[in-house]
């Protein structure tokens, strides 16, 4: 798993077993997080910029960088049994509703160094089935965590996956890392460590009234927020602020639209993973503002659970079995996803 802050590829050796009552269970194994070489980091970064050839070139060899850590991986952790490789790969561009969404890291030049069975390409067949290709991660929140009442995951965008009268529905609820990273790195942070920076700054009451009303809000059923959003709507809103203030209007607001989507679907227990996760200011906001049972799990989880996601599809589809939610990408069906070799 390759995600949008391209801070690393995520490994996730994990085992996963069906009870004779259809009930999943996983166990995670050795997990693993390589940081990319600065090379790759700027190739990937880049790689929206690149020429079709270029991109056709980045496709081949990612695919055998990409093979050439799982290697790594098994001969580093001394792995004996892997039945197959389930790969993300790195979204490039995302146009569902021109019908393609490109994923770079060609599964075949994992299988070439491997030698091991491959699934990739995920996303492809949904956007043609008329869905968003993403989010993906719910049929793994219902099948590997029903004790849950959602999964909430603080990445760049907060998102969540809840059962609302009998379907698994899914969207991004808001800006959560994205925006405070930008400030964090205004102060030479990476990122705002457990939120000190905003709990050192003031929410400034009007900006938050202006944020919390912003159109996205008004919008109900599956939305999903991006960069651009942030750049447009977000950033001139804060920037007028001292960067303290700003990261405490921001925390104030995640944490805000967050406790709401809590408290409008009268969640009992939330399984909250990603980095934000660890951002202690944000979380002990969120159960300030909500009398759900926020559960942070094992940093394992909260580092690996996409990862260890991607692996459970993988899992489904050599056995045939759906492996995506219509009622969580607007597909016109569920299905089962992913190129095997
Ligand atoms: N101790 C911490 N305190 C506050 N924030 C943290 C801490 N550790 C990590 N984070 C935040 O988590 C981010 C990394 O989280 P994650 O890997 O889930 O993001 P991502 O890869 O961008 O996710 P996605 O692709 O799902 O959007 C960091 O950039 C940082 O903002
Ligand atoms: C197109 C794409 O790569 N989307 C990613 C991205 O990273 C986070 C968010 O945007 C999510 O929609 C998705 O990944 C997760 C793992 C998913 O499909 O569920």
């Amino acid at each position: 798993m390759s995600g949008t802050s391209v801070d690393g590829l995520d490994l996730c050796y994990s085992a996963f077993t069906k009870t004779e009552h259809n009930v999943w269970n996983f166990e995670i194994l050795k997990t693993e997080t390589y940081a990319y070489p600065e090379e790759w980091e700027d190739k990937l970064l880049n790689s929206i910029n690149a020429t079709a050839t270029e991109l056709m070139e980045l496709n081949s060899d990612y695919g055998f960088y990409l093979g050439e850590q799982v290697q790594k991986f098994i001969r580093e952790n001394s792995i004996q049994q892997v039945d197959v490789v389930a790969s993300q790969g790195h979204t490039v561009f995302h146009q569902p509703q021109k019908r393609f969404t490109t994923q770079i890291g060609d599964g075949r030049a994992i299988k070439i160094v491997t030698d091991i069975p491959v699934v990739y390409d995920f996303r492809s067949q949904d956007v043609l089935l008329g869905g968003n290709g993403a989010p993906l991660v719910p049929i793994g929140d219902q099948l590997l965590f029903p004790e849950y009442d959602a999964c909430l995951n603080m990445g760049g965008f907060s998102n969540i996956s809840l059962s609302f009268k009998g379907k698994r529905i899914a969207f991004d609820i808001c800006p959560v890392n994205i925006v405070q990273n930008h400030y964090a790195e205004k102060l030479n942070k990476k990122f705002d460590s457990n939120g000190d920076l905003a709990r050192s700054g003031n929410v400034n009451v009007e900006i938050l009234e202006t944020l919390n009303n912003l159109e996205f809000y008004k919008i109900t059923g599956p939305k999903s927020l991006g960069r651009e959003w942030v750049v447009k709507e977000v950033f001139p809103l804060l920037d007028q602020m001292k960067t303290e203030d700003a990261l405490a209007t921001v925390a104030e607001h995640s944490a805000e639209k967050i406790a709401e989507v809590f408290r409008f679907y009268h969640l009992k227990n939330v399984l909250v993973t990603g980095g934000g996760a660890y951002n202690t200011h944000l979380i002990s906001k969120i159960r300030e503002k909500t009398e759900t049972n926020v559960i942070i799990p094992d940093p394992v989880l909260v580092d690996f659970k996409e990862a260890l996601i991607f692996a459970f599809m993988g899992v489904l589809r050599i056995k045939n079995e759906i492996n995506v939610l219509s009622s969580a990408t607007g597909s016109s069906t569920d299905h089962c996803t992913g190129i095997l070799l």
